[in-house]
């Protein structure tokens, strides 16, 4: 998502630092970029001189130092608590603005973890992005405990006002408001197929011809990443210990096996990349 946040940013007239774990994974997401524009393009969402001038505003970087001057700093990183504490605790130190604030794009893990890891709690928000995150016009606001009104304020301005979204603000609880609705769905999806009971095209076009979904819950699965919704899983299944959050077998199988959804190609579908 994080590619789709920066594309969402650029296009708004800022100038946006996007930094990556190294040198692949930077060109990687430099690619899902430029291909994002040029979809837009071909759509006639944007101009070729507005493509040229967004793609100028963005730089790419292995460095988390190049944040040291930022106003907002966004971490979408995989849904693993330790690791997300880790890089608050390093932003910490390296972003120097005193008024800065830290955000987090994560579905799940609680906000007031996050914030914790830095002594500046009350600049750390949930800002979340739904995928694909040029289309979804939705970002959930989320506030800690220890976040402050200002923190709220400014993280509500940055989305609607800079990026364009519509907010709606949830409670530091795992899976906020959407995903505490969505995942269970999702998952009782793949404990159908787990059971035998239906085919996935017939699962996905139940729901899409059925209650006119935009597309069917596995294929929703493929595209978040089952890797992603394993994690979104496991950490409202610890928060709340409701069986209807279990990740069920299946899923566990496909992320061992690393069937993750669109991104590897392969997961409840088959695709051509
Ligand atoms: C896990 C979490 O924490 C949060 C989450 O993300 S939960 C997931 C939330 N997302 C959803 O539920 C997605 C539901 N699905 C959809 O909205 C739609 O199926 C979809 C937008 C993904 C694709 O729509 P579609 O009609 O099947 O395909 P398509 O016609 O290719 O695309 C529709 C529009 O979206 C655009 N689009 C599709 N995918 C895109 C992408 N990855 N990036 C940019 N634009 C995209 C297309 O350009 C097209 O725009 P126009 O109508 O202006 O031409």
């Amino acid at each position: 998502m994080g590619s789709g946040i920066a594309e969402v940013a650029a296009r708004a007239g800022l100038d946006v630092a996007v930094r990556e774990i190294n040198e692949g994974a930077l060109e990687a997401g430099r690619k899902r970029l430029t291909s994002s524009f040029d979809r837009a393009l071909r759509g006639g969402k944007i101009s070729e001189s507005d493509r040229d001038a967004a793609l100028a505003r963005l730089t790419f970087t292995t460095e988390l130092e190049a944040f040291a001057d930022r106003d907002v700093v966004v971490e979408a990183i995989a849904e693993n608590e330790r690791l997300k504490a880790e890089i608050f605790g390093t932003l910490d130190k390296v972003v120097t603005r005193p008024d800065a604030i830290f955000a987090s794009n994560t579905s799940s893990i609680p906000i007031m973890k996050l914030g914790v890891a830095t002594s500046r709690p009350e600049q750390v928000v949930g800002i979340h992005f739904f995928n694909p995150v040029p289309v979804q016009k939705l970002v959930e606001i989320v506030p800690s405990l220890l976040t402050s009104e200002r923190t709220v304020a400014a993280a509500e301005s940055f989305a609607a006002e800079a990026l364009g979204k519509q907010t709606i603000r949830s409670t530091d609880r795992a899976g906020f408001v959407v995903n505490a609705l969505l995942v269970p769905f999702l998952l009782s999806a793949i404990r159908m197929l787990e059971a035998g009971l239906a085919a996935a095209d017939d699962i996905d076009n139940g729901m899409v011809l059925g209650c006119a979904h935009p597309m069917g819950p596995l294929k929703l699965c493929d595209l978040i990443g089952l890797d992603t919704i394993k994690g979104v899983a496991d950490s409202m299944y610890a928060e709340f210990k409701e069986p209807l959050y279990a990740a069920p077998p299946l899923l566990l199988r496909m992320v061992d096996a690393g069937l993750l959804g669109r991104k590897s190609g392969r997961g409840f579908h088959t695709y051509t990349r």
